[in-house]
């Protein structure tokens, strides 16, 4: 087996870097190594070593590089490993893969693989959880508007300025040609269960099913959704009168007002969206697939 590890040395804010460098020394099978040099790369890393002839590509860093990598491997019988070192880490929580780096590397060697599922949208696939309103409000925010400070403060910077401006919308969702009239803060539509850094948002997506779980958050109070979000760490969130719950292949979400989307947390334009699934698109190395909940 020829491995080949990525590592975005700006993953998990620098932290990446010290763990490459500490894990690299107890790697006990040949392998190479390169550095991404900029956002996007690792899809380019990851689809070139499929024509040099690698047979595994292992993700070192967050979300955002298991995304790009899983982009490169799509549709290829290259499998993909994680090392994890960023700074949500939500992925690896699907697939029981441990936090800690050293025992992230021993699944490498003892872990087994699986072909899973990937969302699409119209410029990629996601892994995770892509969606449209207030969450994409608070990451295209994070990203563009708060950048005086970084990690949760940020983030709660962005979450407390968008509540402020951001209300709920008339919104029209289709899954599976069922069309739905509701008023939203918003619709996530997942692969697999979590994001931003452990928030449960599609508590029962599998990534396994050949479907897209579609959660939506219906219209509630300001005062209402900061109760119902600390919930959403816990999978509390799911008995809320306000959440609801659909499954399918083909989804397509509009606003009344153009309204921000995301996918694995990089903002993807505004609405109208569509995705879609595409089933045992990615070779996975992990532990538990489909039922583990971190
Ligand atoms: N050399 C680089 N310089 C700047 N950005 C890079 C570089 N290499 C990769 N990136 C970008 O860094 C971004 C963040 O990486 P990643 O998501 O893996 O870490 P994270 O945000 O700390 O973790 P998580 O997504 O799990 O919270 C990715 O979107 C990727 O495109």
């Amino acid at each position: 087996m020829k491995t080949l590890f990525v590592v975005n040395p700006v993953a998990g804010r620098g932290k990446c870097l010290k763990i490459w460098n500490n894990i690299k020394y107890h790697i006990k099978f040949p392998f190479d190594f390169v550095f991404t040099q900029a956002p996007g790369e690792a899809a380019e890393i990851a689809a070139g070593a499929r024509n040099r002839g690698f047979t595994r590509v292992v993700a070192v860093g967050g979300d955002g590089t298991i995304c790009e990598v899983g982009n490169g491997l799509a549709l290829s019988d290259v499998e993909m490993g994680i090392i994890p070192a960023g700074t949500g880490n939500d992925f690896i929580r699907t697939i029981g893969i441990p936090q800690d780096p050293k025992d992230a590397l021993a699944v490498l060697e003892q872990g087994h693989t699986q072909y899973i599922d990937l969302g699409r949208h119209e410029k990629g696939f996601f892994i995770n959880v892509a969606g449209v309103g207030l969450d994409a409000e608070v990451a295209r925010a994070t990203n563009e508007d708060v950048k005086f400070l970084s990690g949760t403060p940020a983030y709660i910077f962005a979450l407390i300025t968008t509540l402020i401006h951001f209300s709920p919308r008339k919104a029209v969702v289709e899954v599976d040609g069922k069309t739905y009239h509701r008023k939203l803060w918003l619709a996530a539509v997942g692969n697999a269960s979590f994001y931003g850094g452990g928030m449960m948002i599609c508590p029962d997506a599998l990534v396994d099913d050949g479907l897209l779980e579609v959660c939506l958050v219906n219209d509630m109070s300001r005062l209402e959704i900061l109760r119902f979000l600390p919930r959403v760490f816990s999978g509390g969130h799911k008995s809320h009168p306000a959440f609801e719950v659909f499954r399918g292949k083909q989804v397509k979400i509009s606003f009344e007002i153009p309204t921000a989307a995301h996918a694995d947390g990089d903002c993807i334009g505004c609405t109208p969206v569509s995705f879609s699934i595409m089933p045992r698109a990615l070779k996975v190395i992990g532990n538990n697939f489909t039922h583990f909940r971190g």
